[in-house]
């Protein structure tokens, strides 16, 4: 169904979209931010783009990222689009969703829940997957301005690098590369991931390996991983083990694939001046493996 425009925002010589749009897979209405460039909107000589997705974190919406991640400034030189899905269905009223930050709203951790009462709504795997993307492609009024073909790629930050990682590695070939910003890298053995994947899919642990970017990286199949994965040496989840990005590391080393660079970086914490400082890099990988580069 389509989308309803909330607001249009000029950025970067291309323009924010706020869109809202009734989601099956969710049953609620979801929220949507999409960036277009100059190149898709010019009125002499429009191209169609294609597309990069960027997963939020924790306690995020669309906006997060879009006001302050600066990723439009190096979109809008290339040519590439963004879209920025919510964190969460919203709506839904279901009992407890709003008492914890790292639980519930804004907090959906790209998995399609199988445990009650969740499993009525919290589905943002199969809805970034399996709608969102064809409704974007295939909307009368944003999708002639997007190419398909030319391809998607994904990133995200920390529990959207997470989303990243894990639909990238879920799903081959559906996205050119992929990039993650201070992900939760090996969620099974971490706090966060521990609480959510419990709360999600129940007890059994060899469930939540299916959602492990670690666990994941040992049966990749697809060859070079064309991953790259920014992580701060001050970023207090870091330090207190929420993200293990070595342990996502030691994993692709152990079954041998090659392509994935994680960099750390002295004095970076988990916010968006971290974000902002590398966000051309993460368009730029992303650019890279669409062509536009
Ligand atoms: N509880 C804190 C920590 C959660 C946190 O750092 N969330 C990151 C993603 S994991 C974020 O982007 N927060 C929103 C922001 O900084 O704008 C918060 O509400 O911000």
């Amino acid at each position: 169904m389509a989308f309803t425009t909330k607001s249009t925002i000029a950025s970067f010589g291309g323009k924010l979209f706020k869109l809202s749009h009734p989601s099956t897979t969710t049953t609620t209405p979801m929220a949507v931010n999409l960036y277009l460039p100059p190149q898709a909107l010019s009125p002499t000589n429009p191209q169609r783009v294609p597309l990069l997705v960027y997963l939020s974190g924790l306690t995020c919406s669309p906006e997060n990222c879009s006001e302050k991640g600066f990723l439009q400034a190096r979109a809008s030189q290339l040519g590439l689009a963004i879209l920025y899905p919510d964190t969460s269905p919203r709506g839904l009223d279901l009992p407890g969703e709003a008492s914890s930050w790292d639980f519930g709203l804004a907090a959906g951790f790209y998995v399609d829940a199988t445990t009650e009462p969740w499993s009525k709504g919290y589905k943002m795997e199969s809805y970034i997957v399996k709608e969102l993307l064809d409704t974007v492609f295939g909307d009368a009024e944003y999708g002639k301005y997007l190419d398909r073909e030319k391809g998607v790629a994904i990133t995200g930050h920390s529990m959207g690098g997470h989303g990243a990682l894990t639909l990238y590695l879920k799903y081959p070939g559906l996205f050119k590369s992929v990039s993650a910003f201070a992900p939760i890298s090996n969620p099974v053995n971490c706090p966060w991931g521990q609480k959510a994947f419990k709360g999600y899919l129940g007890e059994d642990q060899e469930e939540w390996k299916k959602h492990d970017a670690t666990e994941l990286v040992r049966g990749w199949k697809g060859g070079d991983l064309k991953a790259l994965v920014d992580v701060g040496l001050a970023d207090g989840f870091y330090k207190q083990g929420q993200l293990l990005p070595e342990n996502l590391e030691k994993a692709a080393k152990e079954a041998g694939v090659e392509g994935l660079t994680v960099r750390y970086h002295e004095d970076y914490d988990h916010s968006y001046y971290f974000i902002s400082t590398f966000s051309a890099d993460h368009v730029d990988h992303a650019a890279k493996h669409l062509g536009l580069l």
